[in-house]
Parts: C-alpha cells; structure tokens; sequence
C-alpha cells in the first residue's frame, strides 16, 4: 500500500499519542495537527519527536471561551469543558512547537490543507453529541475525497453519523467511527468471538484504565467518563469546573467504577449483524492514580453454536498494555484499512466490526 499522509485533530491525551505510535508504524506520515489554539503543517512530515516535546505538560484543552457557535471554525462547540489546567505562555499547545503557529480556526486551517491528506483522525473531545458529525460535515463540504476515522465513545453519535453516509458517499469519504478502544479494539474482538456461534445472546464488556498522568492530561477521556456516575450526566459533566472534577476524583479516591454505560459498541455491533444492542452491557474501571489497571479488560460473548452448545469465548487484554496503546494502536489499524477502502472507491460509514469476519 502507497504511504498515507494523515492530519489529527486535537492533540491532547489520546493525540499525542497517535502522533507518536504513528513513527513506529510503516507508511504513516503525519502532515497536520491542531488543537484548540493552533496548527503544525508540514508536507514532507511532521517532526514528531519535536511537536511531543513542545506539548509535554503543555496541552491546550478545554476553553470557557467558546460560544458553541460553528460558523467561524474557532467556536466549534463548547466541547472542551471550563478552564484549562496545563496551559503555559502565550503559544498554548501545539502553537509552542516551533512548526505551528497559533490559530483561531483550528480545524478550517486543517480543512483547508485536505487535498494533500488521505485520512484524518479524530482525538477531538465529544462533549456534545453532533460535534464530530459537525467536525466531518465541514471536511465534506470542502470537497475533502478521503477517510476520516474517530476514537468517540458514544451509542447516539454513531446514528448522526449513518445519517450522513449519502452525503459522505457523495464526496468520496469513508468513515470508520469508533474505532478506538472501547469501541474499537473490543467491538472487533466481540465480532471475531462471535463467529463460533450461530447466535450471541450477550455481549459483556468490562474494561480497566490506569492513568496516572491523571485528569490533567487525559481530560476528554475523564470528563466524559464522569457522565456515567450516578448523578451526572454529559450534559452536568460538560458544565464542571476542573476543580469539581479534581473533587470527584478526590472523593472516589482517584478510582472510578462505571455500569452499563452509554458506549457505542452496542449500537456498532448491532449494525453489523453480531447480536441485538441490547444484550451489550460495557462497564470498567478507571484509576486516575496509577498506571497499573484496576482491573484486566475482558469481553465476554456468550452464544449458542451451530451443534447446539453454549459457551463463552473470552477475549483478555494484557494488563500491561496502556490505555494509549489500546486505542491508537486500532485507530491507525482502522484508517490504514479505511484507506484500502477509500482507495477503491468504497465509501460510507463503517463501525469496527463491520471491518472484520461478517457474521
Ligand atoms: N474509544 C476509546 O476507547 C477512547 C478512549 C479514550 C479516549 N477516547 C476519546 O478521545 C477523545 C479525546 O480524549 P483526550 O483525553 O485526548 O482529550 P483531551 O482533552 O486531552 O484533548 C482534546 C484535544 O482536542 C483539542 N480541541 C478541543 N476542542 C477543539 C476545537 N474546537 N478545535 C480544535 N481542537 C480542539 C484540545 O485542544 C486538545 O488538544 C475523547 O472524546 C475521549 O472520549 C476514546
């Protein structure tokens, strides 16, 4: 497969990361990335080793400046939460690398450089629901032909998304949506489990998470996590300050346990044939405090075999494996395999198992 040039949209915990996974994988040549204050563009290649450096305790996260407003690229939505813990100088985030310069347009900028992108991943907060759809429909416009791949965690997201497959057909994009961890990785586990059976009767997914980076450098992920506590919902969780979710870390000790949340491997499963959404229940465990994971991640699909058994496949990541592994690693498997697509002409919305075994 030709080299695939590739842009990420927000550079913060899980964007970061991409960009550095991105050196060890072949092919995979990184020409833009922005955050919420500014853009690096390089069309012979980013130097990452650099951009990682200039954003090391430095990530431009939320802002309680935005308006929510779409119209001029700055105020896409108020996605990013109240005010920002690391931000250091004038060049927050990205901007301090010396290949970026600050912006008040993030994603137009990286729109704007399309044509010379065959995928973008999408590391952006989803705060509010149609965001990312929001986010996709502006590469649309623009005539952007190539694919665009989101790590968002979220069941009603993704029907916003199939909403849009004309539009995105229309245009020469392909979209796989989900496709980080959880969904991603474990959705595509589940479908591949689920082949020994003639019918999956449920679906289990329990995950463990340790960050002991902590809140300050994983906010998107914490903040949207915190909206499956009892009590909260995305809605409250998007309005906390950082010191009240620094409270609630405080009062659970720094481990945080979830039940039946709202994450997009039902509905992902679901749409590719595997099992009814509701028969998936996904939950876990996040420690805030170390790295260690609080619990080892498993999924679990119960179903009955063509001869007439019942069993359990089980699939178990290893508890060393890091929650940046976990979701990069398949969100740059998912777009390498959504360039395959886009290459020959397939074009649409696809989740993580429909890129696997079908059922
Ligand atoms: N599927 C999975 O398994 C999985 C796992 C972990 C995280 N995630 C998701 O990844 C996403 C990112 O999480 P994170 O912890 O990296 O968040 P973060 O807050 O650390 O980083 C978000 C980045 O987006 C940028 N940004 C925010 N609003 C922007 C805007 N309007 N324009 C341009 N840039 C903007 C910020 O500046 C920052 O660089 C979250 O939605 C999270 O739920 C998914």
């Amino acid at each position: 497969m030709d080299d695939i040039n590739f842009a990420v949209l927000g550079t913060g915990g899980i964007g970061r990361r991409t960009l550095e996974l991105s050196t060890h994988r072949e092919g995979l040549t990184p020409v833009a990335a922005c955050d919420r204050h500014g853009i690096a563009v390089d069309h012979d290649g980013l130097d990452v080793g650099e951009l990682l450096d200039a954003t090391e305790g430095n990530i431009a996260s939320g802002d309680d400046t935005d308006d929510g407003d779409d119209t001029d690229g700055a105020n896409v939505a108020a996605d990013g939460g109240a005010t920002a813990v690391k931000q250091h100088g004038e060049d927050r985030g990205v901007a301090a690398s010396g290949q970026a310069r600050p912006t008040e347009t993030p994603i137009d900028d990286v729109v704007d450089e399309s044509d010379a992108v065959d995928a973008v991943l999408v590391a952006l907060p989803n705060l509010e629901h149609d965001f990312i759809p929001r986010v996709a429909d502006r590469f649309a416009d623009a005539g952007y032909e190539g694919v665009l791949v989101d790590v968002l965690k979220r069941s009603r997201v993704i029907d916003m998304l199939d909403e849009r497959t004309d539009r995105f057909e229309e245009a020469g994009i392909t979209f796989v949506c989900g496709a980080g961890a959880t969904p991603g990785l474990l959705t595509g586990a589940a479908a591949l489990a689920a082949q020994s059976f003639v019918e999956v009767h449920e679906v289990d997914i329990w995950w463990g998470v340790g960050l002991r980076s902590g809140y300050e450098d994983n906010r998107g992920t914490v903040r949207e996590d915190i909206a499956h506590l009892d009590g909260y919902d995305v809605e409250t969780a998007r309005d906390l300050s950082d010191e009240e979710i620094e409270e609630i870390v405080d009062d659970h000790d720094g481990v945080l346990e979830f039940h039946d949340m709202e994450h997009a491997d039902d509905v992902l499963l679901e749409r590719a044939g595997i099992c009814d959404a509701e028969d998936v229940t996904v939950g876990g465990i996040l420690d805030v405090r170390n790295d260690a994971k609080p619990t080892t991640t498993t999924v679990s699909v119960t179903g009955t075999t063509f001869d007439g058994e019942r069993g359990t496949n089980t699939f178990e990541l290893d508890d060393v494996t890091s929650m940046a592994a976990n979701v990069n690693g398949p969100a740059l498997g998912y777009l390498k395999a959504a360039v395959r697509r886009n290459r020959t002409e397939d074009y649409g919305v696809y989740g993580p198992a429909e890129l696997m075994p079908g059922f």
